[in-house]
């Protein structure tokens, strides 16, 4: 069996076209366009690449986007001075601050600072336990693009056996939370796990999400299953820099019955997840009914 490629790219499109048709209407209410700040501190590329795509694509929506670049030296009060001052500006609906942060910075305490109304990653404690409980607060943008993909491909999700391998806060805790609401079956692995090869072979939902270059290994899929690939590693093979994700994608291809590719998969709908957070973020904050392009 040869899996069908999950086209995240062209999902990505069709969510964008989406919420772009819905930013007029809510200039015409509101007065202004939903607004997006986004904050990077120091100056790793990758994170300067992305955050420069985030603005690029809020723009191309016709959101506003608010880019703050400070330097690698910043301390964490003003950091959290920054954080306080966007908190505050009514024009800023979502804000996202960029991690990793540099050593020295604690990002739980930033995070924990965003007001959560505006908290577009889901990273607030407060967004976290509303998942949780079922409320609808800010749902993680790479955990909700891999369930817009699961849902696309799968349709219900209802009764299925999923593993969902990482725990992080950013991504594995709320994959598996949003599983969990759709009532899968979520097995959580991580590096104390025993023999998750064996535990992978049983899913017929496998979400990477570990930050290893190929570490799930394609003879471990269950012949048909779906695999979600939500890492990134840039490594050299042949000589030549390529990126990878977390699912040995030459091997997984031969027996999944759909995949997604890295690139091309899960990190255009991270971005685009990012812009409908924004726009259901700014929907709420002037009390306007949400959108319902899902
Ligand atoms: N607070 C916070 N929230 C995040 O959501 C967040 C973050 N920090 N820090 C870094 C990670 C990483 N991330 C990606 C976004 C898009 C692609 C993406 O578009 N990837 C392209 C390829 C890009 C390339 O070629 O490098 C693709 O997979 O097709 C990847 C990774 C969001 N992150
Ligand atoms: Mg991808």
């Amino acid at each position: 069996m040869t899996a069908s490629i999950i086209d995240g790219r062209a999902f990505a499109d069709g969510l964008g076209r989406k919420i772009a048709g819905s930013i007029p209407i809510f200039e015409a209410y509101a007065g202004r366009r939903p607004g997006l700040a986004v904050v990077l501190v120091g100056t790793d590329p990758a994170s300067e690449v992305y955050v420069r795509s985030k603005g690029r694509m809020a723009r191309k929506l016709g959101m506003e986007s608010f880019e703050y670049v400070l330097p690698e030296t910043t301390t964490q009060d003003e950091l959290l001075a920054l954080v306080a001052r966007l908190n505050a500006d009514d024009r800023i609906d979502g804000i996202l601050v960029q991690l990793p942060l540099p050593k020295g910075l604690d990002a739980l305490a930033v995070v924990t600072a965003i007001d959560p109304a505006k908290d577009v990653d889901g990273l607030h404690p407060m967004s976290a336990g509303m998942l949780a409980s079922g409320l609808p607060g800010m749902v993680s943008c790479t955990p909700l693009g891999c369930i817009m993909l699961l849902e696309a491909t799968l349709g219900s999700l209802a009764g299925r056996d999923a593993i969902v391998v990482g725990r992080s806060i950013l991504v594995g805790k709320p994959m598996a939370q949003l599983l969990l609401a759709r009532d899968c079956t979520v097995t959580i692995a991580h590096s104390r796990t025993r023999d998750l090869p064996g535990k992978v072979a049983q899913a017929e939902i496998v979400v990477a999400a570990v930050g290893a270059a190929e570490m799930i290994r394609g003879e471990w899929i269950r012949p048909g299953a779906t695999v979600i690939d939500i890492g990134t590693s840039r490594i050299e093979r042949d000589g030549r820099k390529t990126l990878v994700g977390d699912v040995d994608f030459a091997g997984a291809v031969e027996r999944a019955g759909a995949i997604t590719p890295v690139p091309g998969g899960v990190g255009p709908m991270t971005i685009m997840t990012l812009m409908h957070n924004a726009v259901i973020a700014a929907h709420r904050r002037v009390g306007l009914p949400e959108p319902t392009w899902r």
